[in-house]
């Protein structure tokens, strides 16, 4: 097992940080790594997130591999793509790829994928593929209005962000919901965990001492 416990999040999105905050692990470096996120011809949505996140990780791990304290650090990357069928939505920038997306989206199912990579002080990649499915209620007029002036769906991908008010517009989840909003916990932990860096739970220490 490696003596290294660096782990270093590659992502500027903050819903990660707070999601890996939220299952008790603080990243010793943030690290956004850019990259072309446009999809291959015909490339189907679960191949993007994975091919995506797993750039992103090793963009990271080069910019970082002559970095003191990071040579050998954990690199953790992911990327989430919604589709409805095979159509890979956008993470939307423009109120008018917003207002697509949600009309596209409402009355119907989609899948939301999140491909996960770690690279591991050992030199190994490992990586993920999350699915989820959600149900939207049909959308009326106003309720397309108010969503779209809310600016909730910037940067988003699909132009929504379940863990605000699009919330609301869930009928059904099926399976991860922090998938969702950008990092499977359960899957990301358990990734981790399987490659010997050691996640502290506060409430297990809590339960030992009982
Ligand atoms: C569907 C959905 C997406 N999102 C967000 C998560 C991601 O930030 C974004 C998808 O874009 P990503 O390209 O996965 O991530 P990002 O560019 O924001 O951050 P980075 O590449 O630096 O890690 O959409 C939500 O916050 N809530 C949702 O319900």
């Amino acid at each position: 097992m490696s003596v290294f416990q660096n782990l270093v999040l590659a992502s500027g999105s903050p819903r990660r940080i707070e999601l890996l905050q939220q299952a008790g692990i603080e990243p010793d470096r943030v690290f956004p790594a850019d990259i072309d996120e446009t999809p291959a011809k015909a490339e189907h949505p679960r191949s993007l997130a994975k091919r995506l996140s797993k750039t992103k990780a090793e963009k990271a791990h080069s910019a970082l591999s002559q970095e003191e304290g990071f040579e050998g650090a954990f690199i953790l990357a992911a990327d989430t793509v919604v589709a409805v069928g095979r159509r890979i939505l956008p993470k939307t920038e423009l109120l008018d790829e917003a207002s697509n997306c949600l009309r596209l989206l409402s009355g119907r199912s989609h899948r939301v994928y999140t491909g996960i990579c770690l690279k591991t002080p050992s030199g190994k990649t490992r990586q993920k593929l999350v699915e989820t499915r959600v149900r939207f209620k049909r959308l009326s007029r106003e309720e397309l209005e108010s969503y779209l002036a809310s600016g909730e769906w910037r940067g988003k991908a699909g132009g929504y962000a379940v863990q605000g008010l699009a919330g609301t517009f869930v009928v059904k989840l099926v399976g991860s919901y922090s998938n969702v909003v950008g990092l499977p916990l359960h899957e990301t932990v358990g990734l981790l965990t399987g490659e010997g860096y050691k996640v502290h739970f506060a409430w297990l220490s809590g339960a030992r001492t009982a």
